[in-house]
């Protein structure tokens, strides 16, 4: 058969070619030679040549993966899905809630190739039907004896989970960010902690603000539905009290006066939440919002930027400084040194800061400690598990 191809090609006088087709030739023929041990070279490359992760359905680590998988629709061509919710497990999620969340899809079984910052991995989906639960796995895999570019999918797994799903964690500067508007504006702001007050007291505060203002409203997703207090009845097995539901504030009372605070002019409400999985759609409707705003925890940027303003001097504090200006190479240089020593994604503004401030006098000792104070906040479970 060699020998056939290479007269073929020689008459066409393409050396070339000739050399190509004598290469895929060989190519054919080693392939032929070795097809009845096609299975055990496989199974050697992968014992020797690969790297992978194992997850399973029981941890939470499986909801991230899933997630991620499913949006990109790696494993549509599955033809055996298993069909779950798209929530997070550990969020005590109330059971009207459900309707609105919406349906994933992810594969019971089979085998996936997909592309990863320009690297191809494995997704295997198996199903352990040995112990007395059937349990769902899943294993990706990489060419090559390092994992790292699992680890990066993994990271960037975990970073679109909890943006997406988990509650955000408090400190990511809503707050602070509303006070800045509010300052900008020139505006007096009025603030409430709706977990604080009622219908009632909602409507004598509302009553009373200035035509110009900003309202800022804490924790919206303290108010109470019709529905899910229906749901906390059927729960705790007892009549609706209705002296409770005077303590809090209702989702009509809310949406009522939000329409008469919008309709004025010259008035900003702000409204704030770290659960906006919990959030009623009629709340945040177009219309009734303009824009929305997500905080993230903290990237690179963000935690040099508050490095550099922790560690200014004295004399560069004021409302037009520039802390990280390129005039000041040193600080600029040792704020990104410490990004570098803090995982992106983890921590939120809030918490770098109150590690940061303690060592205000002393950068070092915040370098020293840095990686000491990460593993420690790792350990507790904190983000990263
Ligand atoms: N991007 C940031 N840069 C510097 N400091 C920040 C940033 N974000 C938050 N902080 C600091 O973190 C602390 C908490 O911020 P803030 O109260 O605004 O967060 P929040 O998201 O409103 O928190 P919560 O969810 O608890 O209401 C404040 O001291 C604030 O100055």
């Amino acid at each position: 058969m060699l020998g056939w191809v290479r007269v073929v090609l020689l008459s066409q006088s393409s050396k070339r070619k000739a050399t190509y087709a004598v290469l895929f030739a060989y190519v054919v023929a080693l392939l032929a030679m070795l097809r009845p041990h096609i299975w055990q070279i496989a199974s050697l490359v992968e014992r020797f040549c690969t790297s992978s992760v194992n997850v399973r359905s029981s941890h939470e680590t499986y909801d991230m993966l899933t997630s991620w998988i499913s949006s990109r629709g790696i494993d549509n061509a599955s033809r055996s899905h298993l069909v779950k919710l798209n929530t997070d497990r550990g969020a005590l999620a109330d059971r009207t809630e459900s309707v609105r969340r919406p349906l994933k899809y992810v594969a019971n079984s089979g085998v996936f190739l997909f592309w990863y910052k320009g690297r191809l991995l494995r997704y295997q989906a198996t199903q352990d039907t040995s112990g007395y639960f059937k349990e769902n796995n899943i294993a990706i895999t990489c060419l090559g004896r390092s994992g790292t570019i699992l680890k990066d999918l993994f990271q960037d797994c975990q970073r679109e989970y909890t943006w997406l799903f988990a509650s955000w964690p408090p400190g990511t500067g809503k707050s602070s960010f509303s006070l800045a508007i509010a300052g900008e504006l020139n505006m007096d702001i009025y603030v409430v902690r709706v977990p604080s007050v009622d219908d009632e007291s909602l409507k004598c505060l509302f009553a009373e603000l200035p035509a110009h203002c900003v309202v800022l409203l804490e924790d919206i997703d303290a108010v109470i539905s019709a529905h899910s207090r229906e749901s906390e009845a059927v729960h705790s097995n007892e009549q609706p009290s209705f002296g409770d539901e005077k303590k809090r504030v209702t989702l009509s009372g809310l949406l009522n006066e939000l329409d008469g605070v919008s309709s004025a002019e010259d008035r900003v409400l702000i409204m704030t939440t770290n659960h906006e999985m919990k959030l009623d759609p009629a709340l945040i409707r177009p219309g009734r919002i303009d824009k929305k705003v997500s905080f993230a925890l903290a990237d690179r940027d963000t935690v040099s930027q508050i490095y550099c303003w922790v560690f200014q001097s004295p004399s560069e504090t004021g409302a037009d400084a520039q802390p990280c200006g390129t005039e000041n190479g040193l600080l600029q240089a040792q704020a990104i040194q410490f990004a570098h020593q803090v995982p992106e994604g983890v921590f939120s503004p809030a918490e770098i800061l109150s590690f940061l401030v303690p060592y205000r006098h002393d950068p070092d000792a915040a370098h020293q400690s840095v990686e000491t104070w990460v593993e420690s906040r790792q350990k507790t479970g904190r983000n990263l598990s």
